[in-house]
């Protein structure tokens, strides 16, 4: 991994390239879903997940097979997972609020959540039971009351990880599709004859999963579109090299193309963080990807003070940061943009990936300047109420009519005219 001075650091990623081939290959893919449905849906699964599928929905006993295969340990620390972020995302809950005024005009916003909501699960080795909770559990919190999910079949008509289907099952989805890729999107999109379409469409997915949703976008809502993930670690001289490097390595092998920094004020932690990386990656099972993502997109930075640091990471926007400094608690007022912030040598970023509560979907790529985590606003929507009286019409009535007419939109003013005449006050009509 190597060191280098603030001045030398840039973190560029292509992750802007254009994709022209593959976008008109999701544009077909959901052209013939939107028009033939079912029958189309079942052809794009054969051609692309290898199985015949007479009927979409997940067999019951693929589930209690599920069941079968992942262990007491596991389903004891995903239910309590489960707990924890349900019990996180109850706090972000709003409600509907309104005002009265003395005339008797009622103003408020109603809260409400979407009705029917899409989670895409993806079906390869990113098939992951915790993403299965982070983007439902919101859902659910909201209120939404029709929650469908999907994911593409292997050949033998079964999702690849039954960690999924039991997460699936713990939290009480029970409309399930073995769908994938474009055309699953396109399915909850537009709907076919055996799936309803939704309001919205979350959930992490590859190239064309991506380019659907995009695609789609406006026909229904979406999601943030997740990039490679990443994690700046702030450090000082109080911070342990091997839980840093741990930390690093933790982002480094979701993805080739996720970044891994240190930012740090000490050279002697840098060296040590360096050493402690290359020897942790030796027995990494997924160490080709870590390497190559630490070699091609990882660094260790050098800078004078902690204010750069703080600075140089405000810029950059991390999806995680994690700040391994002393006193680092004092410092979290001065994080302008970060995904999510990780105080103090114990949250490892990993804890947040899991178990502590809060959602481990996050903007990426310098987007937390102007993105949130998901959350549960996302699943509500909201409109406004406006309960004029009698008394506050006719009292503001010519202001209206005055603002109207400066945009010579007489139609409106008449609207508002036309009352105030009836009830006897002169409007300018
Ligand atoms: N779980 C998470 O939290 C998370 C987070 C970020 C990103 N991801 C991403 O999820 C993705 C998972 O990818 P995946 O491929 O394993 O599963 P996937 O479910 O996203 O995609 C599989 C589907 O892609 C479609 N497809 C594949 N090749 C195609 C082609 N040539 N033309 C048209 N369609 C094609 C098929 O329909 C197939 O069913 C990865 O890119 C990973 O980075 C996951
Ligand atoms: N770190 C990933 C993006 O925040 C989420 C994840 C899922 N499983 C493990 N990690
Ligand atoms: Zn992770």
């Amino acid at each position: 991994m190597r060191i280098i001075r603030a001045e030398e650091y840039a973190l560029q990623r292509d992750t802007q390239q254009s994709y022209e081939k593959e976008r008109e290959i999701v544009q077909d893919i959901l052209a013939r879903v939107r028009q033939f449905g079912d029958q189309q849906l079942r052809s794009f699964t054969r051609r692309f997940d290898g199985v015949d599928l007479t009927d979409f929905r997940i067999p019951e006993e693929q589930y209690e097979q599920a069941y079968k295969q992942v262990s007491q340990e596991f389903l004891t620390a995903l239910r309590k997972a489960m707990q924890n972020i349900r019990i996180f995302h109850e706090k972000q809950k709003r409600e509907s609020w309104q005002y009265a005024q003395p005339d008797g005009t009622i103003l408020g916003q109603v809260i409400r959540p979407l009705r029917r909501v899409g989670v895409y699960v993806p079906g390869g080795r990113a098939a992951y039971p915790s993403s299965v909770l982070m983007n439902v559990i919101p859902a659910q919190v909201a209120g939404v009351k029709e929650i469908v999910l999907i994911s593409p079949p292997t050949s033998e008509g079964t999702l690849k990880d039954p960690g999924v289907l039991v997460a699936i099952r713990e939290l009480g989805i029970s409309e399930v599709y073995r769908i994938g890729g474009a055309q699953g999107i396109a399915a909850l999109a537009y709907g076919t004859e055996s799936i309803r379409p939704v309001d919205k469409i979350v959930g992490p997915g590859n190239l064309y999963v991506a380019l659907a949703k995009q695609a789609v976008f406006g026909q229904v809502a979406i999601d943030m579109i997740a990039g490679p993930t990443e994690i700046l670690v702030i450090a000082d001289d109080s911070a342990d090299p091997d839980y840093i490097a741990a930390d690093l390595l933790s982002q480094a092998e979701h993805d080739p193309l996720a970044a891994s920094i240190l930012v740090t004020t000490s050279e002697c932690l840098a060296k040590a963080v360096q050493a402690s990386v290359e020897q942790q990656l030796a027995d990494l099972p997924r160490k080709e990807i870590a390497a190559a993502s630490i070699e091609t997109y990882g660094a260790i930075v050098l800078v004078d003070s902690l204010d750069e640091a703080i600075a140089m990471s405000n810029r950059i926007a991390p999806e995680h940061l994690e700040l391994q400094i002393e006193d680092a608690p004092s410092y979290v007022p001065l994080i302008e943009n970060a995904g999510a912030i990780f105080v103090g040598p114990y949250s490892s970023e990993p804890v947040g990936d899991y178990f502590a509560g809060p959602n481990h979907v996050l903007p990426t790529n310098g987007t937390a300047r102007f993105s949130s985590p998901l959350n549960v606003d996302d699943f509500m929507k909201k409109s406004s109420l406006i309960q004029y009286s009698k008394e506050a019409l006719l009292r503001d009535g010519q202001y209206i009519v005055t603002l109207a007419e400066a945009e010579g939109l007489h139609g409106h003013a008449r609207a508002v005219g036309i009352r105030m005449k009836k009830e006897g006050v002169e409007g300018k009509l």
